[in-house]
């Protein structure tokens, strides 16, 4: 685990080898004590050179090893052991020196990198913090703002030559301090491992090493047993799992072969399509980007440019300009390798732009919908070939959120979700596989969720209220604020559609009863009264002025509040923030159950990695189904069940028989779900 030679008579080369990141495995620690051991004992070795294997330094500690048993040296000792070495030791970095691999590195004598080597601490990033001297070494060597950034934020440098560094010289230290946890208090929203950085980088700041590293060792005591970097640790290992997809009949990543793509297509350019069209040529992608009016192309090529020119500035490359051509003429995408469709949400319309494409493209063309909700199959059918469409819905703005869900109706061949979920990769975004079903995975469980908040606001709480229980759980915006900005005509087109949303509707009881079970029609009546949200300057709340994003508490709203109530015989009683919680948060992981029972999502880890990348779920709380399993399986399906009673005429708060089924078998833990899911399958 860590190979010992001598190189050019003097030199004891240790490599450290642990594929595919040579993590500090206990295997690998006692390899590196026993290596610089024998080093310093051989007479003949004058210096010592730490390398890795295969192009990378060192991933860091081994995160599997965490909830583990640990065995093995401490890190803590080992690189006290190097620094105290009295032969000079030098770190040869290549690729990656990155958590306790950097520590490592810090506790040499002497760095030396690659130009295009990765240092970073991302410790935080898994709810932990550089607990082998990293927030003592490294502000020491860089000084406390440079390392106060890369602690606290987790995110990797590339090397750089010394001499481009500011020399850092913070004049006051507390002002600094103060300065910078008020930050990361901000950015952090409740997460605990960023505020424990700054406290011991602090004490390094402060205080004498030994005593420094006593801090150290106190705060990471705190974070290691936490339930946050359990969580982070969780979406680590999430994040990666969700690319090996499986489909219910069988199709897999590993057995699938996805289809280059050098040319694509996107039809449709308003804000959606204009996002995918940037996302694809900042891939190296050639794009064609059709908009029949002529209007709306030369707006979006003007908007598209502006993106990828600002992009480019802050990646310091060119511009992909070059990538895009513009067409007004839907003939011009005949011959390339996919289509990505991002007309206006219309069933309809898209038909008609499938069938279009059905005569138009060469044969083998893959043909994805980036709608958000409509029948992917429905789609497929208008086509020759429905084994070659799947939905690839983006998220606003798309060429910067990293969510990609990659939709498969019952035709999608597998080749077809393999090119998607590559292209995805290729755009660097995290890319969920999911059934076809009425709003996927994300949407299906967001309209439980809202329709909770509604029926929070008629029975006595306000857009306020709601919105700071989910602010405070540590999502970046609550429902009603982020109903605001998305604007509330989406939903209310979508209402209508199903048939729900009716103008003029009677007052009292009926009003709130549609198609058997409760409705709160408070959207739809806001809508009535061109109440939109930010676009139009009042929604939830108000703003200055359309377009505004600063939400201001809007007594009319309460007024009007008021008004519905007694018009309905509602009386309005005192809500909490837990009760906000239970009902928002336990109805929408309860649609994830549902999902997970109806094969729409593989696995538990896919619908967390959409909430986390797609909708703002707060990563230390690694999704909503980590979040149900850390509650305990009991207490949610208890809550759920004394909501139902409460509102019988709710079906989104009836425990679904999933759930029922997972606590009878004992709440297994999370990774043992699927074997519980396959089972109730194997029984339908
Ligand atoms: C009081 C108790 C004291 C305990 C001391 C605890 C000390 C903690 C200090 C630490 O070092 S914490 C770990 C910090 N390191 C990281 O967070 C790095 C995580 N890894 C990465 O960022 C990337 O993997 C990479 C190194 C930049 C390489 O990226 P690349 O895209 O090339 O590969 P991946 O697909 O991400 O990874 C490949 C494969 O390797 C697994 N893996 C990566 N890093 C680790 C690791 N540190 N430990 C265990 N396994 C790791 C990864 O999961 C992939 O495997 P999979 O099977 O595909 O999931």
């Amino acid at each position: 685990m860590a190979k010992y030679s001598r190189v050019s008579e003097s030199v004891g080369l240790i490599t450290l080898q642990n594929p595919p990141v040579n993590a500090l495995s206990a295997a690998v620690r006692q390899g590196i004590v026993d290596t610089v051991e024998r080093a310093l004992s051989d007479p003949k070795v004058k210096s010592v050179v730490i390398c890795g294997q295969n192009g990378i330094f060192c991933g860091g500690a081994d995160i599997k090893e965490f909830g583990t048993n640990m065995s093995g040296p401490l890190l803590v000792p080992m690189i006290h052991a190097i620094e105290a070495a009295n032969k000079p030791v030098v770190a040869a970095i290549e690729g990656s020196a990155l958590g306790g691999g950097l520590e490592l590195a810090l506790g040499c004598h002497y760095r030396i990198a690659h130009s295009k080597a990765r240092l970073g601490l991302p410790e935080v990033t898994l709810g932990l913090l550089p607990a082998a001297g990293g927030t003592q070494r490294l502000p020491r060597l860089i000084g406390v703002p440079a390392a106060l950034d890369l602690i606290t934020t987790g995110k990797p440098l590339d090397a750089r030559r010394i001499s481009t560094y500011p020399c850092p010289r913070p004049s006051d230290l507390d002002a600094l301090f103060e300065g910078v946890m008020e930050k990361v208090r901000q950015s952090a929203r409740g997460a605990i491992a960023p505020v424990a950085c700054v406290q011991a980088v602090r004490a390094a700041a402060t205080q004498p090493y030994t005593q420094g590293m006593e801090r150290e060792k106190e705060l990471m005591a705190t974070l290691f047993t936490s339930g946050q970097a359990r969580a982070l640790q969780y979406c680590f290992f999430a994040q990666r799992a969700v690319s090996r997809w499986s489909m219910p009949n069988g199709a897999r990543w590993d057995t699938s072969k996805p289809r280059p793509v050098h040319k694509a297509a996107v039809i449709g350019l308003g804000t959606m399509g204009r996002g995918i069209t940037v996302a694809l040529a900042q891939t190296g992608l050639s794009v064609i980007a059709v908009e029949t009016q002529e209007k709306q192309l030369m707006d979006a090529k003007q908007a598209v440019s502006g993106m990828l020119e600002r992009g480019a500035r802050r990646r310091g490359v060119a511009p992909a300009l070059d990538k895009i051509s513009y067409s007004h003429d839907i003939q011009a995408v005949a011959d390339v390798d996919l289509v990505i469709e991002a007309v206006f949400e219309d069933m309809g319309l898209k038909k008609k732009v499938f069938q279009q494409l059905a005569s138009i493209c060469r044969p083998g063309t893959f043909l994805c919908t980036n709608t958000s909700a409509l029948d992917v199959d429905h789609l497929a059918s208008q086509t020759h070939n429905p084994e070659l469409v799947v939905g690839m819905h983006f998220f606003a703005p798309a060429h910067v959120m990293k969510l990609l869900e990659v939709v498969y109706g019952p035709r999608s061949s597998p080749q077809a979700v393999a090119t998607a979920m590559q292209l995805g990769k290729k755009m660097g975004k995290v890319s969920v596989a999911v059934g076809n079903c009425p709003g996927f995975v994300g949407n299906r469980m967001l309209k439980p969720y809202m329709e909770q908040a509604f029926f929070l606001l008629e029975e006595g709480a306000t857009p306020e209220l709601v919105d700071r229980a989910l602010e405070e759980f540590g999502f970046p915006m609550g429902v009603f604020r982020m109903s605001d900005l998305s604007g509330l005509d989406v939903g209310w087109r979508v209402r209508k559609g199903d048939g729900l949303a009716e103008p003029g509707a009677p007052s009292g009881q009926p009003a709130r009863i549609r198609q058997g079970r409760r409705y709160s029609p408070l959207g739809d009546l806001l809508c009535e009264q061109g109440r939109f949200g930010q676009k139009t300057g009042q929604g939830w709340y108000q703003y200055n002025k359309p377009g505004s994003q600063v939400a201001r508490s809007d007594p009319w709203l309460h007024s009007f509040l008021e008004g519905y109530r007694a018009q309905h015989g509602l009386v309005a009683r005192r809500i909490d923030n837990q009760e906000v919680l239970d009902r928002c948060l336990y109805a929408l992981i309860n649609e994830g159950f549902r999902i997970l029972e109806d094969g729409i999502a593989a696995g538990p880890e896919d619908i967390d990695m959409i909430y986390v990348f797609g909708y703002g779920w707060p990563r230390h709380r690694g999704g909503p189904m980590f979040y149900a399993s850390m509650v305990g399986l009991g207490k949610v399906l208890e809550r759920l069940e004394h909501y139902h009673q409460a509102h019988p005429d709710v079906p989104y708060l009836k425990p679904c028989s999933l759930l029922w089924r997972l606590v009878a078998s004992g709440s297994p833990p999370l990774h043992k779900w699927r074997e519980v899911i396959r089972k109730l399958h194997s029984q339908l």
